[in-house]
């Protein structure tokens, strides 16, 4: 029960109130031995509202738009689902040996609205509502929604940090250019993103990429807008070390965004997804690699693309969830490191 009862029971209020000179310890998520945790409203892994403790370290925000998809729908439900699929995550995460919700203040701000109508208003408003946010939290950790949400995100991302070197895990490129003339779909954030200078050219890399292209030219215009490929069939040639390996060099030291289609798992481990591509990687894979991470500069992550109606027993949900909780744990890693 240690680790239960470091923390307050359900935060309406802060544990300590907000003072200069006493800093307050982190609310976490509400006391599991106490109020069961299939009771009550499911914020993420049942952390508090942003609202209840002011500021954060970490904002966890949903964005329920899938306007941009270009096959299943249904990824607009994807915040609430996996919030829902969430629910059972405890307080230790001992593959990092941290307490991610002890070390620093996560909290759930409820969710971006965007106009499901109207694409170009949808991503002002989540540039905007990002833009916000980040006045209130250091870092955001993003639910999707589809993955055309990337492309605001790392809009507010690159202005608070310079080009960021884009760590993109997804069966899918996403650097196609237009589907049916439009430019902005799920299928092109990352070309538009690099296009727009928003991402670091000589940093940015995708993982997990398999499946069939539009043609072999895709790949060389992927190059070119400045990604580096770790795909599934290395992963099966080579082993998750060396791609853990070359994904690091890639990386180098820069400010790091983490976007997690998770599409990236194979659909035996994640059905619930709008555009599922087979012969992908495990949770256990993933998990791994992002654990890998947690010495570098993450400065904010998203897990978009599940949709609900596909998934079956929250195999997709709970995958996302964990993704999420070892992003949150990576992001952490910092704060929980002795200071030297
Ligand atoms: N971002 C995701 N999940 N999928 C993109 C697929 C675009 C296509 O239909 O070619
Ligand atoms: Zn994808
Ligand atoms: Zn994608």
């Amino acid at each position: 029960m240690s680790t239960h009862d470091a923390h307050a029971d359900h935060p309406d209020t802060p544990a300590t109130p907000e003072s200069a000179e006493v800093p307050r310890s982190p609310v976490g998520p509400r006391d599991s031995s106490r109020t069961p945790r299939f009771a009550g409203a499911a914020s993420f892994a049942l952390l508090p509202l942003l609202d209840a403790v002011g500021t954060a370290d970490i904002a966890v925000t949903g964005v329920p738009f899938d306007s941009g998809v270009s096959y299943r729908p249904g990824a607009r439900f994807g915040p609430s689902h996996v919030r829902e699929s969430s629910r059972l995550l405890r307080p230790y995460n001992p593959a990092q040996d941290i307490a991610p919700f002890a070390v620093q203040q996560v909290a759930d701000a409820g969710d971006i609205v965007a106009n499901p109508f109207d694409l170009d208003e949808a991503m002002e408003q989540v540039y905007q509502g990002a833009k916000q946010l980040l006045t209130r939290a250091d870092r955001l950790a993003v639910i999707g929604g589809d993955h055309t949400i990337a492309y605001p995100l790392l809009r507010a991302a690159a202005e608070k940090h310079g080009p960021v070197a884009v760590l993109h895990a997804d069966a899918h490129l996403d650097t196609w250019d237009t589907y049916f003339g439009v430019p902005l779909t799920h299928g092109t954030p990352f070309r538009r993103a690099s296009e727009d200078g928003f991402i670091d050219l000589t940093a940015s890399a995708h993982l997990g990429i398999r499946g069939p292209l539009y043609g072999k030219g895709d790949l060389t215009e992927d190059a070119a807008l400045g990604f580096q490929i770790t795909s599934s069939e290395f992963i099966e040639e080579h082993g998750v070390p060396a791609a853990i390996t070359r994904l690091k060099e890639r990386l180098a030291g820069k400010p790091v965004y983490i976007s997690v289609d998770i599409d990236v798992l194979d659909p035996a481990h994640a059905p619930g997804t709008g555009t599922p591509e087979a012969g992908g990687l495990t949770s256990r894979e993933l998990l791994r690699i992002i654990r890998s991470l947690s010495d570098q500069q993450i400065v904010g992550v998203d897990v978009v693309e599940v949709s609900p109606a596909y998934d079956h027993a929250q195999l997709t949900g709970i995958a996302a969830a964990h993704v999420l909780y070892e992003l949150i744990s990576a992001m952490g890693a910092e704060k929980a490191r002795p200071a030297r």
